[in-house]
């Protein structure tokens, strides 16, 4: 069900590099509980904004105008150690680069326990039940096989699937999905996509997808927020 207060709330925003701003006049609601679409072209600030959402602009950028309220607490002035517990507990960014982000020299199973430890203290059988769990909601019906691979062994719609398990993991409220299926083929976009959208409903979680795929968004989002080079103009 769809809330209709909404969960965050973005108002105005301007963000600067070097103290000149590139995306402005950013303002958009979203609410819990839906799978909403941010599109536009190229360059006009998608990831930007993304990124500021989660305090994870560069060091040269900053938010130099509105705000961003989530749930009722303006979080445009946390610091680092707030922005990374928010990032753990509240809103995480699934992005291309998360991809390169899994260790190549550990295996699926070292990675998704250290993740999982960051949370809670677990007993070893209950992880173990709770890993197999895990990759049996993102689609994985050998979740052994999985467990003892390499990243470079998985195709990279399944390493898709796991980083999603992963931070499904952490439960967050809103995941903000940046082009979650440019590097994957039809099959695995379908995957990635029905993926989200099986957690958006079995999570209630608020999923945003920042997509050019409008076929992809048409299907699969509650409503779409058009962005261009001057702004959001829904
Ligand atoms: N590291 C950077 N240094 C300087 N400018 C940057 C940097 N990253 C992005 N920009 C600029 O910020 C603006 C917004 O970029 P952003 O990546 O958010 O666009 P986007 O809408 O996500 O584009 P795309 O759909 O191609 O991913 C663009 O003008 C881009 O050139």
């Amino acid at each position: 069900m769809i809330s209709n207060r909404p969960l965050l709330r973005v108002k105005d925003l301007e963000i600067s590099y070097y103290h000149k701003p590139i995306v402005q006049n950013i303002s958009f609601e979203l609410f819990a509980g839906e799978m909403v679409a941010i599109t536009g072209p190229s360059g006009c600030g998608k990831s930007v904004t993304a990124h500021a959402m989660v305090g994870m602009l560069g060091d040269r950028w900053k938010v130099t105008k509105g705000q961003m309220i989530y749930n009722d607490q303006i979080i445009n002035f946390l610091d680092e150690k707030e922005w990374q517990r928010f990032r753990r507990k509240e809103i995480s960014l699934l992005i291309q680069e998360s991809l390169n982000g899994l260790n190549p020299i550990r295996t699926i199973k070292k990675q998704m326990v250290e993740t999982l430890r960051l949370r809670q203290k677990w007993k070893s059988k209950e992880l173990e039940e709770y890993l197999h769990s895990l990759l049996n909601q993102v689609g994985f019906s050998h979740p052994n096989l999985i467990l003892s691979s390499y990243p470079f062994e998985l195709s990279g719609g399944m390493r898709q699937r796991i980083l999603l398990a992963m931070m499904v993991s952490m439960k967050p409220k809103i995941l903000i999905a940046d082009e979650p299926t440019t590097a994957l083929d039809a099959i695995n976009r379908e995957k990635v996509l029905t993926l989200l959208k099986k957690l958006q409903k079995d999570y209630q979680l608020t999923i945003l997808l920042i997509s050019h795929d409008q076929q992809s968004i048409n299907k699969y989002a509650n409503r779409i927020i058009q962005m261009n080079a001057g702004g959001v103009t829904s």
